[in-house]
Parts: C-alpha cells; sequence; structure tokens
C-alpha cells in the first residue's frame, strides 16, 4: 500500500511524489459572457448558431414536440439567409467576425490590463452560443491554475433567457469537471449607480455632438414574450427601472425619455411599445428629431447596429423626421469599463485584497 501524500498540493511546499499531476499556482479567473455570434454570414455557419441559440429552451420556452418542427421545417431553412444578409451589414470585415465579438474581446482586454495589478486574476470572455464557447473558456482558465472563478453574464436587466441561460451552460460544465473550481456569478446590474452614471454620461457626451437637439430619446431594450414576463420573469421591471433611475440621473422631464422594446421573434405578442410602432408613430405625429439608445445591450450587435441604427432610422426619415441617431453602445468606452471593472472589483470582494 502507498504511504499517505503528506504534502498540501495546493501550496506545492515541497516535492510532489512521483506521479503526482503539476501543481499550478492558485488563481482567482474572471469569465465575460456575451450572448453569442455566428462564425461567418454564410449560410452552414448561420444555421449552426441559430441551431444552438433557438434550440435553448430558456429562449424558446414552447414544448419541444411544437418548436422542433417549426425549427428544424421552416425557420432552419429561411432564417439563416435572411440572417446572414444581415449579419453582412454590420460584418467586422478587418478581423472576420461580427461586433459582438470585437467589443466583447475588447472588454476582457481592457479589464485584464485594469486589473493587472493583481497577479492572481486572470480575465477570458466567452460566448453562450457559438465561439469560444464558455466551455472552452473555463477549461482554459483552470489550466491557468484558477481555483475560483467568476461567472459574468453581460446583460444589465436580469432575463431567464439571457442571464439564466449563460449560468446554465456554466455550471453545465463545471458538472463533468472532477476538481470543480469554487464560483460566483455576477447578478443584473439594472440599477446600480455606477451603471446608471455611465449610461448618463454616455447620452450626454453623445447629444453634445450633434448638430441637433432631439426632442425624444428612447431607451430601447430588446423585448421577451409576454408571457415570460407574466411567468414571473423580472426583466420588464428591470427594464423600467434603469430607464427610471437614468431620467432621474438625467434630471429630465418626465416623458422626454421614453422606453421600447425591440426584435420580436415569432408570433407570440411581446413587451410592448414596440420601438419600430413607436418611432413610426413619433414621426407620424411630427416629431422632427430623435436619438435612440440601447441600455440593455453591453456591446453593439447586430440588434442595435442593423435593427436599430439602419432599420429603426429608415422608418423614422421615411415617415416624416428630419434627423435620427444612434446612441452607442458602452462598449469598451471608459465609462463602459468603469461599470465592469466596478461589478467585477465588488464581486471579488474576499477572494482577492
Ligand atoms: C424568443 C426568442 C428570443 C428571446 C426571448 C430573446 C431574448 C433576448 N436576446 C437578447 C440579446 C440579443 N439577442 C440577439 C439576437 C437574437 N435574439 C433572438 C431571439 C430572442 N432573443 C434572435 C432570433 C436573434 C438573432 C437575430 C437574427 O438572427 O436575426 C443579439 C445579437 C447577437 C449578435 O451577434 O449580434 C443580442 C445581443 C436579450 C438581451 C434578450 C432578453 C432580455
Ligand atoms: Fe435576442
Ligand atoms: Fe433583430
Amino acid at each position: 500500500m502507498n504511504a499517505p501524500v503528506t504534502i498540501d498540493p495546493s501550496t506545492a511546499i515541497g516535492p510532489l511524489p512521483a506521479g503526482h499531476p503539476a501543481v499550478a499556482p492558485k488563481r482567482v479567473g474572471v469569465l465575460l459572457v456575451n450572448l453569442g455570434t455566428p462564425d461567418g454570414t454564410s449560410y452552414w455557419p448561420m444555421r449552426r448558431y441559430l441551431r444552438e441559440f433557438l434550440s435553448d429552451k430558456r429562449v424558446i420556452e414552447w414544448p419541444r414536440a411544437l418548436w422542433y418542427p417549426i425549427l428544424h421545417g421552416i425557420v432552419l431553412n429561411t432564417r439563416p439567409k435572411k440572417s446572414g444578409h444581415a449579419y453582412d451589414q454590420i460584418w467586422n470585415r478587418e478581423r472576420g467576425e461580427s461586433p459582438l465579438r470585437t467589443f466583447t474581446r475588447a472588454q476582457g482586454e481592457e479589464l485584464a490590463e485594469r486589473l493587472a495589478g493583481h497577479e492572481t486574476i486572470r480575465v477570458d470572455w466567452a460566448m453562450r452560443y457559438g465561439n469560444p464557447s464558455i466551455a472552452s473558456r473555463i477549461d482554459a482558465l483552470i489550466e491557468q491554475g484558477c481555483e475560483r472563478v467568476l461567472c459574468f453574464p453581460l446583460y444589465p436587466q436580469y432575463s431567464a433567457s439571457t442571464t439564466a441561460t449563460v449560468n446554465d451552460k456554466f455550471f453545465e460544465h463545471l458538472s463533468s469537471l472532477r476538481w470543480m473550481p469554487a464560483v460566483r456569478t455576477v447578478p443584473a446590474y439594472h440599477d446600480d449607480p455606477v451603471y446608471i452614471d455611465a449610461l448618463a454620461r454616455s447620452i450626454e457626451t453623445h447629444l453634445a455632438s450633434l448638430d441637433f437637439e432631439p426632442e425624444r430619446v428612447v431607451a430601447s431594450y430588446h423585448g421577451i414574450p409576454q408571457s415570460y414576463f407574466r411567468k414571473g420573469d423580472p426583466y420588464h421591471c428591470h427594464c423600467q427601472k434603469t430607464s427610471r433611475l437614468l431620467q432621474e440621473r438625467l434630471g429630465w422631464p418626465k416623458g422626454r425619455l421614453m422606453t421600447t422594446f425591440q426584435s420580436r421573434f415569432g408570433p407570440e405578442e411581446w413587451l410592448q411599445p414596440y420601438t419600430d410602432k413607436t418611432v413610426e408613430a413619433l414621426a407620424k405625429e411630427g416629431v422632427k428629431r430623435i436619438a435612440v439608445l440601447n441600455p440593455g445591450f453591453v456591446s453593439d450587435c447586430l440588434e442595435t447596429l442593423e435593427e436599430i441604427a439602419g432599420e429603426a432610422g429608415e422608418i423614422f426619415l421615411h415617415n416624416g423626421g428630419t434627423n435620427f441617431s444612434h446612441i452607442p453602445c458602452l462598449n469598451d468606452s471608459a465609462p463602459g469599463m468603469d461599470v465592469i471593472e466596478h461589478l467585477v472589483r465588488r464581486e471579488l470582494r474576499g477572494w482577492v485584497e
């Protein structure tokens, strides 16, 4: 019988017994996770991405027996071409990837720089759907010696269809590991003062750069089906609270900042008022100048660049508006990184001093 190992492998004091696996230094990992992205805009990469995304029960809650025939029989035959065309309008050709991936990488790199004073911290980033996968980046963090990992779903407002599914995927991979790291997840931060202040500063800076003064500013959030809200998803309340705090922080009169919901998918009723219908109605009522921001998106992506900066702008101008401007997401701007850094430092308390 072998003699028991008397050294503490986590501190690696003393020589390891023959055959003992190499012991890495103790580190703390931070994993930023955003929604996802196809690897390319042509049919097959689009189809692979949409298949993974739209097979998620947290995203489409319909019974599988009802949804799968529609998904595989109709959606995956028609949507890849349509979505591929939309991605083509915004694709980052220099890097060969979607803007969401470019911005998420930039956020990861900038956060790593901001935390460089802490030798034990390693920062990485991943996508819930597509690449780099959450599993592959957890493995990479563990390989670097991370025994503790903070998972950061990059969504200010909680929704089961975004925050929860990132955490599901994170825990799914942990369940396959023999030596599981200790973990924490970053909660939604829809009412965090640092986030509200960053949004307000981004609005003020953008409006100051315009050669017109918008009569209305529209805060457009990604929608969810009404049925998810009725089942208890707090997303709608989180969005409303973000808008209220933002309006208070800006010191604007009631009504100047409007809240709307975009990106409907499928036949169900979604959260209202709808963004496209609202900008159309504003133009028809005689409002000439508006600006739109997307407080629920940490990075610009298909839904902000193509659907809002592109389509919503066209709808507004086509119906009588004269000036339309899209206020960029916080992305990797200094105020945006202040938010991410603030939340990560707060959640690492007790793990990193
Ligand atoms: C029932 C379907 C969907 C729900 C619920 C949903 C919720 C939801 N999504 C985001 C953020 C993003 N969604 C993005 C794209 C996107 N979303 C859906 C459907 C649902 N989203 C679809 C079908 C698509 C793809 C669009 C297309 O192919 O035409 C993106 C953009 C990704 C990118 O790479 O640019 C984001 C971000 C939130 C915040 C949310 C609920 C709160
Ligand atoms: Fe979505
Ligand atoms: Fe969209």
